[in-house]
């Protein structure tokens, strides 16, 4: 497989998130488009995560001033001017020849904060270097403990200011189609934080968990909560925050929609601990409607991929002002001038 060759694109074409998509098509290699853009298996999950949140209908109040939208949220002790993360998405360099790099500093242009994968192709000492907002770091456990507790302190060392401990992978799902293009990394690109997607260990458990909060000094949060019964256990085992999420429908195909499972998780953890979801973000009212149905925060995968594809650091920067100038323009119109006011009373019921 060769790098990817991408031609500049005229971002002016992109107005919306589907379009960032669209364009990407012809800008990257066939097995990196192929790697982004598939769910596992039969790809129900990745629907349903779109569908979902297309059914659910808002609820408007007219005659509300909005003249001020304030979109600021403040998340696990940072202010956030919007509550839009990036998330945590592997090999960027098979997206574009400047990979982690160009996303750190589109998140950095555009005020957000990017998880980084334990999956970089950069390494993250290099990121850190060139973000100028926060970064955290997402957390891959290996079979060998005492590298993945390098790589927290690595981490730590770097300046991240949270851990997203991703929960919902012992093994990767059916990737059919990754199979189809015998998906590998190209000669050149790297992964230097991670020996390779075997690492992966397959016995994590509650008990690592707590061996984690015997040393890690930034907050946890457990990504990939699906469960109600399972937010209650990361609660009770005190974890920072929890991300409901199905991996973007990569894993495990069939489970619900995030947005789906959110209200069930919302009432399980009542408060006690933030809540970030994704899974189909694309839209200024999906960031809308997963705030009212629970979430303080949402982040955004795919888009941010086909972003960086288009256009590297400035497609990153596009696609987070879209949605957040979206994300205000939903506000107005719902009458909901502050993060904080969007409550379930949005929701057509
Ligand atoms: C190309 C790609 C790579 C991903 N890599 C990781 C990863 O390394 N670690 C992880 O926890 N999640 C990973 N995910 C899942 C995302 O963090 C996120 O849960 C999902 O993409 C959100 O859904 P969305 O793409 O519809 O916004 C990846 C997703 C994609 C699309
Ligand atoms: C190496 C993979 C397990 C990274 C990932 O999480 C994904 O592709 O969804």
């Amino acid at each position: 497989m060769s790098l990817p060759q991408n031609d500049p694109i005229d971002l002016s074409e992109i107005i919306n998130l589907f379009d960032v998509e669209r364009l990407a098509v012809g800008n990257m290699t066939e097995m990196a488009y192929e790697y982004v853009a598939s769910g596992a298996a039969d790809e129900f999950s990745l629907r349903w995560n779109r569908q979902a949140l297309d059914a659910i209908k808002l609820n408007t109040r007219v005659l509300v001033d909005v003249g001020e939208i304030d979109t600021r949220t403040s998340l696990l002790g940072l202010d956030l001017p919007y509550p839009i993360l990036i998330a945590p998405t592997a090999y960027h360099k098979i997206m574009h020849p400047a990979g982690e790099l160009a996303t750190a500093q589109g998140a950095s242009t555009a005020s957000a904060v990017y998880v980084v994968s334990s999956f970089t192709t950069t390494p993250l000492s290099e990121i850190a270097r060139v973000a100028t907002q926060p970064l955290w770091f997402q957390l891959y456990v290996r079979d060998d403990r005492e590298l993945t507790r390098a790589l927290i302190q690595e981490a730590e060392a770097q300046g991240c200011r949270a851990l997203c401990v991703t929960v919902d992978t012992p093994v990767a799902g059916v990737r059919n189609r990754q199979q189809r293009v015998d998906f590998a990394m190209p000669d050149g690109v790297s992964t230097p934080h991670m020996a390779d997607a075997f690492a992966l260990t397959k016995s994590l458990t509650w008990k690592d968990i707590e061996w984690l909060q015997s040393f890690v000094k930034i907050p946890i949060l457990l990504k990939g909560i699906l469960n109600p019964d399972d937010a209650d256990l990361a609660v009770q085992a005190g974890v920072s925050g929890i991300i409901v999420s199905n991996h973007g429908g990569r894993n495990l195909d069939t489970v619900p929609a995030t947005i789906e499972v959110l209200p069930r998780i919302a009432e399980t953890v009542n408060k006690r601990v933030p809540i970030l979801m994704d899974g189909g973000i694309r839209r200024g009212t999906d960031v809308v409607k997963a705030i009212a149905l629970g979430a303080d925060a949402v982040l955004v995968g795919k888009p941010i991929c086909f972003g960086l594809a288009c256009g590297g650091a400035a497609g990153v920067s596009k696609v987070l002002t879209i949605l957040r100038t979206e994300l205000e323009l939903a506000m107005a119109l719902t009458g909901k001038a502050t993060i904080s006011s969007i409550d379930q009373s949005v929701i057509w019921q």
